[in-house]
């Protein structure tokens, strides 16, 4: 039986095999894919503090190291269910093989929905981002489009028109989800052309993004909108429905979980973007490994107390 177990090798999953094994911990690391999570294929990170510029795979290739060199374990496996027998707890593979813990950290991030076009996956750090944060500074003087309509995409058009040449904002539908004042501050800024109604319906350039292929919803008209780099900003999922019978998920799919990271079953905790959160940043990933794994070491102590 493990002490902790952690599904996940992102950067909240990795970070918390780090904190566990150092508190003495037996800790193993479930992970679908390879390790590193969504950040892997980003070329370039600018806003970890302490790291003026790094690559996702090295961030990611550094945490996985640390954490193996001071023994946590880890497995390829799919999770594909968790089962609460009260004092421990299971991690039932998609194999069928089933895993003991007192604990289980799920640090199982999000996705972000992709537009499902030609060159969306392979132009990812040569014009398409999916965080204005993370690479607004890339496109400085620049001309950029953001697509989606709620609040993030509103955001993402503010902060992105105080560095860029010219925003793009296009949206299928002439209504936002977002809240009206944001709309409004940018319907004041001379820099933000909103493009309503519409969807790209193609991505276009040589080896990286050059254009959009917009097309009118009512109309049927195409147009050609030049652009240096495109925000992909209509959404994001987390894949938590196989743990629903478990832990409470709100409204977007996120497991319900507080800055403690404690979910409503005593033992099982969240970490990361697949938690409900405000922020899903590498540092606040990294914050929540720490945090999950210190509370896992919290309850694995009280419980040795009390037995
Ligand atoms: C393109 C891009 C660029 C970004 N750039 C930046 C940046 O510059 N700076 C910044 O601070 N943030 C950036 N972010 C955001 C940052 O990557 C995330 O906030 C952070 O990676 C979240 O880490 P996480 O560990 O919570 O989740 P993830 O990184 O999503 O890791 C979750 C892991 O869980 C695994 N998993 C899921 N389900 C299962 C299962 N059932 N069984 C086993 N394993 C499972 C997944 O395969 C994945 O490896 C960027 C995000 C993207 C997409």
């Amino acid at each position: 039986m493990y002490d902790i177990l952690v599904v996940g090798a992102g950067t909240a999953g990795l970070s918390a095999g780090i904190y566990g094994v150092r508190q003495n911990k037996s800790v193993l690391i479930l992970e679908a894919n390879t390790f590193g999570g969504q950040i892997i294929n980003t070329p370039d990170i600018e806003n970890y503090p302490g790291i003026a510029h790094t690559s996702g795979f090295d961030f990611a290739m550094g945490l996985y190291q640390q954490a193996i060199d001071l023994g946590v374990e880890y497995r390829q496996a799919r999770v594909a269910s968790i089962e609460d027998a009260g004092d421990h707890k299971i991690a039932v593979l998609e194999d069928g093989d089933r895993i003991a813990s007192r604990t289980i950290i799920l640090a199982t991030g999000a996705k972000n929905r992709p537009l499902g076009l030609a060159h969306e996956k392979e132009w990812i750090g040569r014009g398409i981002s999916y965080c204005a944060t993370c690479d607004g500074m890339f496109y400085r003087k620049k001309i950029v489009a953001v697509n989606g309509g709620g609040n993030t995409a509103l955001e993402d058009a503010e902060f992105l028109s105080n560095i860029v040449e010219k925003v793009y904002v296009i949206h299928r539908r002439d209504q936002f989800r977002g809240e009206p004042v944001r709309v409004e501050k940018l319907r004041a800024r001379e820099n933000v052309e909103f493009v309503l109604n519409a969807n790209i319906t193609a991505l276009l350039g040589q080896d990286r993004l050059e254009a959009l292929e917009v097309t009118d919803k009512i109309t049927g008209e195409k147009r050609i909108i030049k652009v240096n780099g495109l925000f992909v900003a209509i959404g994001q999922a987390p894949e938590n429905m196989i743990f629903s019978n478990v832990v409470g998920l709100d409204k977007g799919g996120y497991i319900v979980a507080g800055e403690d990271c404690r979910t409503n079953v005593d033992g099982i905790f969240a970490a990361g973007d697949t938690r409900t959160k405000t922020v899903r940043q590498l540092t606040t990933a990294a914050s929540d490994g720490a945090v999950a794994a210190l509370a896992a070491v919290a309850y694995i102590h009280d419980n040795e107390m009390s037995a």
